[in-house]
């Protein structure tokens, strides 16, 4: 069996009377792209701000690498290597891009100005010059060298997105979550930003979760895809199993084949 590096089990969330999520239960394996997907207001967000620690659910548990991590705050599942992009960007318009890129790491080191006189002295500076490279490195990855010193604020849409990749790429994450990491992005940067996530996952090794309505980019990148449908867990496997079953035709993609519909149940009964 394949290792996960994830579990969700049996997660609950309401906001009132509003049930966002009903017990759902499903395991990422390490190393993969998993993508989730289901109609608008069918608790997507919420799962993702449940597995960052953004929200705490009602009931439930939320493993990452073996550790029961449900009532850690954010920061800490940061920590222990989860990194996430948000579905309404959240740079910081004013800065550079390198700077933007920077802040994402600097919870990483353990030292830095405030530690006094001793910045200026190692290993305090090689500390600081090893960060650096690392973003650069990321900044090379994604091809975002001739922007470095723009304000992110002026860029384009499509670059903002790849700036908050850059970001959250530079924790040095284990996992990264992304929320609709390709909304209002045209062909063009959906193609760029659907290669450098398969690039992240590939050659930095890290594991995605992802939420996405683009289903054709959902097909082309995900080694897995889970439904949600009202809160609940409507189904998981891979993305040709999923995309080929009548209820996630019904519920998510509006395709009504009754007919289909009608042998499946059909073959469930029997
Ligand atoms: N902070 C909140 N306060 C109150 N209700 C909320 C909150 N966040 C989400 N909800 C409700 O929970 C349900 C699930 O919302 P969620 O945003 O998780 O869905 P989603 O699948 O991400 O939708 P979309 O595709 O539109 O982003 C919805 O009914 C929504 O109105």
């Amino acid at each position: 069996m394949t290792e996960s590096i994830l579990k969700v089990e049996n997660v609950s969330l309401a906001f009132g009377g509003v049930k966002a999520l009903t017990d759902v239960s499903f395991e990422v394996p390490r190393g993969s792209v998993f993508s989730i997907i289901g109609p608008n207001g069918a608790g997507k967000t919420s799962m993702l701000n449940c597995i960052s620690g953004r929200y705490q659910p009602n009931s439930g548990n939320v493993i990452f690498n073996d550790k029961i991590v449900t009532d850690l705050r954010p920061n800490d599942r940061a920590d222990l290597g989860m990194g996430r992009t948000f579905q309404n960007l959240a740079l910081f318009g004013h800065m550079s891009v390198l700077d933007n890129i920077m802040v994402g790491r600097h919870h990483l080191l353990k030292n830095n100005w405030l530690t006094g006189p001793l910045y200026w002295a190692s290993p305090a500076q090689k500390e600081e010059l090893a960060h650096r490279r690392y973003c650069e490195e990321i900044i090379d990855f994604l091809e975002i060298s001739h922007i470095r010193k723009s304000v992110a604020g002026t860029l384009s849409y499509g670059l903002r997105k790849r700036v908050e990749l850059a970001r959250a790429m530079a924790l040095k994450p284990k996992l990264i979550l992304l929320d609709e990491p390709m909304a209002g992005m045209n062909l063009e940067e959906k193609e760029d930003m659907a290669r450098y996530i398969l690039d992240l996952n590939e050659e930095f090794g890290i594991t995605v979760v992802m939420i996405e309505h683009d289903m054709g980019v959902v097909m082309d990148i995900s080694h897995q895809v889970m439904v949600l449908d009202f809160g609940k867990k409507l189904m998981s496997g891979l993305p040709e199993e999923v995309m080929a079953d009548p209820h996630v035709k019904r519920a998510y993609l509006g395709i009504e084949d009754d007919d289909e519909i009608e042998e499946e149940a059909v073959k469930e009964a029997s």
